[in-house]
């Protein structure tokens, strides 16, 4: 796994229980669930938002921000970026039409 998925897992894992006043990523997590999809929900927009604006350097930054939001999520289900990855590579070769395919049966 890329070194700073790897990182970033271990810190946001370590910031369950940790003190809300003093850690973004802890006061996430003391807010719940409700409150991470809320946010993971506002940084799609600005993705969208950033990508109408047609500049490379806000782009890059929503995306970080919605990638780095998801990733809070799956590490208050006590997930982590290893699982994305898993299934990135599970279908990487594979056409997504297959992909596509495979969805409709299940
Ligand atoms: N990568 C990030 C990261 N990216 C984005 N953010 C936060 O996400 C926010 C983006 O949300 P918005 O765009 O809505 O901006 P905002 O208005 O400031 O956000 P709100 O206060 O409204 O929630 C930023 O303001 C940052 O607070 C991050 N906060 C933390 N990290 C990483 O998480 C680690 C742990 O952080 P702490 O728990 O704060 O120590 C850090 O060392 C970093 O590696």
């Amino acid at each position: 796994m890329s070194d700073i998925l790897r990182r970033l897992d271990e810190v946001l894992a370590a910031r369950r229980g940790a003190d809300p006043e003093r850690s973004y990523v802890a006061s996430l997590h003391a807010r719940g669930e409700e409150a991470i999809l809320r946010k993971v929900g506002e940084e799609a927009v600005e993705v969208l938002l950033a990508a109408r604006g047609g500049e490379a350097g806000p782009l890059v930054r929503e995306v970080a921000d919605l990638w780095f939001h998801t990733l809070v999520l799956l590490s208050h289900r006590g997930l982590g970026a290893g699982a994305v990855l898993a299934e990135l590579e599970r279908r990487f070769g594979t056409s997504g039409l297959e992909e596509k395919a495979a969805r409709g049966r299940s």
